[in-house]
């Protein structure tokens, strides 16, 4: 029997499960559930993640004894795991805004990645309505480029036609600020003259230009200066209206107070609270 991809459409999942007509979602609190019945746009049921470091240990090892230990099926010697997620579920809904919140090291990112299906979990299934998009502060863009270039690049890379591209052009440049900033414009020179905040800046107003089905926010609030934050806050809101789900993953308490109305808080890889963002936050902060 062919085997199932680790992560796939609701609607694959829902034809694929045979006595029941929708997919087993992972258990949950009643905390979690939203007030009116929504739909589940992600569903992330007993998920691990095992990376797999090479070249951890000293020494390079002969042909022969890489050999010998494949036919083995030995581990390398100098193989390290690092296990970042363990057995983390929920199920996410539609017009939700939620938070990822826990220390360095916890497991956001990863989580955020294997939702966006930028890493396969060793274990486990996600299963997502609609394709996910991730907007990290280290999303991919051309630093020798100018502003304008990777604006419409990045338009066309999320899936617009070069016509609607070139209509978003201006809403995209005002909202970043950076065509009349400290009154210069910054849009027509490489993104490699920009600070990181005013490149966290560009990298949201292309994202936050197009609804998305599940949008991914890693600590893109973070960066920008004050007045930005603001604008971003209210424009997750309207992205959150307009569209399914929003995670937003930062270490800002106000700004996961500020955008979220439910949040996960991550410990070492398991989830050690998800709730109404109040209470998770609050004991997050130890109040
Ligand atoms: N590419 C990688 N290879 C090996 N280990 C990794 C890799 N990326 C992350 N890790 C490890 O996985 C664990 C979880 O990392 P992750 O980046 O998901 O945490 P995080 O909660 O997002 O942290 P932070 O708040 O510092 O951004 C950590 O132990 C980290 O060292």
């Amino acid at each position: 029997m062919a085997e199932q991809p680790a992560i796939m459409s609701l609607a694959e999942a829902g034809a694929k499960s045979e006595a029941k007509s929708e997919v087993d979602v992972p258990e949950q609190g009643a905390a979690q559930q939203p007030q009116e019945e929504m739909p589940p746009t992600v569903v992330v049921d007993d998920v691990h993640l095992i990376y797999r470091v090479h070249g951890a240990a000293a020494g390079k090892g002969s042909a022969t004894s890489a050999l010998s230990r494949l036919a083995l099926r030995k581990k390398a010697a100098g193989i390290t795991e690092v296990h970042a997620v363990r057995g983390v579920s929920f199920v996410a809904y539609k017009g939700q805004a939620i938070g990822l919140i826990g220390r360095n090291g916890s497991g956001k990112s990863t989580i955020l990645r294997c939702i966006a299906g930028l890493l396969p979990p060793t274990t486990g299934k996600i299963y997502s309505d609609g394709q996910p998009s991730l907007l990290g502060v280290n999303a991919a863009m051309m630093n020798d480029l100018t502003g304008e270039r990777n604006i419409i690049l990045g338009c066309l890379a999320m899936g617009m036609t070069q016509r609607e591209a070139d209509d978003k052009y201006d809403d995209i440049a005002t909202f970043s600020g950076l065509n009349n900033y400290n009154g210069k414009d910054f849009l027509r020179l490489p993104m490699r003259t920009y600070s990181s905040g005013m490149a966290s800046r560009l990298r949201f107003s292309i994202a936050a230009a197009r609804t998305h089905d599940v949008l991914m926010i890693d600590e893109a609030l973070a960066t920008g200066d004050r007045d930005f934050q603001l604008k971003s806050e209210a424009r997750i809101r309207r992205l959150r209206e307009e569209a399914g789900t929003v995670f937003l993953v930062s270490h800002s308490m106000k700004s996961i107070r500020d955008t979220c109305d439910r949040v996960i808080w991550l410990d070492q890889g398991v989830i050690k609270m998800d709730g109404p963002t109040t209470e998770v936050v609050d004991a997050y902060e130890g109040k």
